[in-house]
């Protein structure tokens, strides 16, 4: 295990979060799941996704925004937003090896106030014109990243 953590911001999209779940599990970091989701976590399509990797993940449910600050304020922590709007590349960060790594939802990403309190703001460069990348796929990207920074030495 590594003490990454990946955080998701109410998702809404049961098949990225359960790809989410299966990387998680396989390369043994924990992930955190900001309440309330577009799904219920015993909903089909999460659980294809995610096949029998689900069970292995280490999976902390937070009901609320609020008490996912809470808890994180008690870890010392640093909250890193992978974010469309964000203007420093992924590659340019320093990752700490117990970072938490923050993805917005698939439909409208994070609100202003999440944004403003993250520690630090990054993103993946895209070809001009297009909007975004899939969530679990630029999870992949950055978790990739942080890995290869502070496990992969
Ligand atoms: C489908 S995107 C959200 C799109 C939303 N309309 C927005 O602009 O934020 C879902 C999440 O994937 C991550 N993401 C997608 N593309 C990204 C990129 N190019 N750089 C950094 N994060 C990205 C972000 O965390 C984003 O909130």
């Amino acid at each position: 295990m590594t003490d990454l953590r990946l955080a998701l911001y109410q998702p809404d999209i049961p098949g990225n979060t359960g790809t989410i779940l299966r990387l998680a599990a396989c390369l043994g970091f924990a992930v955190d799941l900001i309440e309330p989701a577009g799904f219920d976590v015993s909903d089909r399509n999460l659980k294809r996704s995610g096949m029998d990797y689900i069970a292995a993940a280490a999976l902390t449910r937070h009901v609320n925004w609020e008490r996912f600050v809470a808890w994180r304020a008690t870890t010392g922590r640093r909250l890193i937003l992978a974010s469309t709007k964000a203007a420093d590349r992924y590659t340019d960060l320093v990752f700490r090896s117990d970072d938490i790594l923050l993805f917005g939802r698939e439909s409208a990403g994070v609100p202003d106030h999440v944004h403003e309190t993250a520690d630090a703001r990054i993103l993946i460069p895209v070809v001009k014109g297009h909007r975004s990348i899939n969530v679990a796929v630029s999870a992949a990207m950055i978790v990739g990243e942080a890995m290869r920074q502070t496990v992969w030495v």
